[in-house]
């Protein structure tokens, strides 16, 4: 078929709301690409029509109905009925977080992959889905999983690890198996946080046999965990994971406290609701070592400040005695890694 007919028949797919159409046209397309031999023309098209579907697919299985069928299903402990599970729309996007130009690789890369699963099936290949987020705290682990979840539309289906962990024998394996079996229903960015509450190395002579089974429990699952889904577990803890969870993640991202450039950028960011006057680079200096969490509650607290005292404009002087109160707080924490 000439391209002009091409195009007027998509359009009219288009204006038509008739998807099946719309793509039954564009896999044509495709194919008169590849006899053409325009196979990188072609393999790109098929991405696009691929993660097209992924989207509706999407759209039908979850926005409508996830308030009925997805949330009377949901996950609960049999001992106290508290959810396992909630299923959270993230506010995040990931242009909001500041990421180092290595984690910023990392993610992207997962995205390509998640959006370019079946072109990798297709060559035997599976894309990165099990993913471990580690590092201090207040640094964006769970940021990012939820700007990740935003950016390739799925909901995050997070998971209360209070809940999860129960004081019954035996209930911490059978609820994690609940909690699979759900997610085994939907697409989602699982969020597993404060990871180390079930990872923890089964050699641990303080652990009871519960948790060493969760371990086992947890292995299980991983392995035989089949969906689109993408799981994201995420510690501040790593060096107390057991060394049979290391393996079974396809990547691990390192969430470190921002150095000097990164503090500049996530300054501009949390103080542009507000007019201010700062020599950046000076300040930045000041905040060396703090993670991102406690730079955003000093830039809060600076805002806050020159609105009650009537200054109208964050200066020097304020961020300065904001940082001086950070410091303060800090203190109190002595030799604890607190946020
Ligand atoms: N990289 C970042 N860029 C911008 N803001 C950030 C970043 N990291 C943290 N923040 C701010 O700090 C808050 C807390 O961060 P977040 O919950 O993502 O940290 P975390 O690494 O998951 O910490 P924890 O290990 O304690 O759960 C975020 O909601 C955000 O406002």
């Amino acid at each position: 078929m000439p391209k002009g007919k091409f195009v007027e028949e998509l359009l009219k797919a288009y204006r038509d709301n008739d998807y099946e159409l719309f793509k039954e046209i564009a896999e044509k397309i495709i194919e008169d690409e590849k006899d053409k031999n325009h196979h990188r023309l072609a393999n790109s098209l098929q991405e696009i029509i691929d993660s097209f579907s992924d989207n509706q697919e999407y759209q039908q299985n979850n926005s409508s109905s996830i308030n009925d069928s997805y949330f009377n299903k949901m996950p609960r402990d049999d001992q106290d009925g508290a959810d396992l599970v909630s299923i959270i729309k993230p506010k995040y996007y990931l242009e909001d977080v500041v990421l180092s130009n290595e984690n910023k690789r990392v993610i992207n890369r997962i995205m390509a992959e998640y959006y370019g699963a079946n072109q990798l099936r297709g060559y035997n290949l599976n894309a990165k889905r099990r993913i471990l987020f580690c590092g201090p705290p207040g640094c964006g682990k769970t940021m990012t999983a939820q700007s990740l979840a935003n950016e390739i539309n799925l909901p995050l289906l997070y998971i209360h690890m209070d809940s999860l962990i129960s004081s019954y024998l035996g209930d911490t394996a059978s609820n994690l198996r609940k909690i699979f079996q759900y997610a085994e229903q939907g697409r989602w960015v699982i969020f597993f946080d404060e990871f180390d509450t079930i990872g923890k190395s089964r050699d641990d002579e303080n652990e009871h046999g519960e948790l060493k089974r969760a371990v086992n429990t947890f292995l299980q699952m991983l392995d035989n965990f089949k969906t689109e889904t993408l799981l994201i577990a995420a510690t501040n803890h790593q060096h107390l994971l057991d060394n049979a969870i290391w393996r079974r993640f396809d990547e691990i991202v390192y969430f470190d406290k921002p150095d000097i450039e990164q503090i500049q950028k996530l300054l501009k960011k949390k103080l542009r609701t507000f007019k201010s006057e700062i020599d950046f680079k000076k300040a930045s200096e000041e905040l060396v070592g703090m993670s991102h969490a406690q730079i955003e509650r000093i830039c809060k607290d600076a805002i806050k400040y020159s609105i009650l005292y009537d200054i109208e404009i964050v200066n020097g002087e304020v961020l300065k005695e904001c940082i001086e109160e950070e410091n303060r707080r800090k203190k109190i924490y002595t030799g604890v890694d607190k946020e």
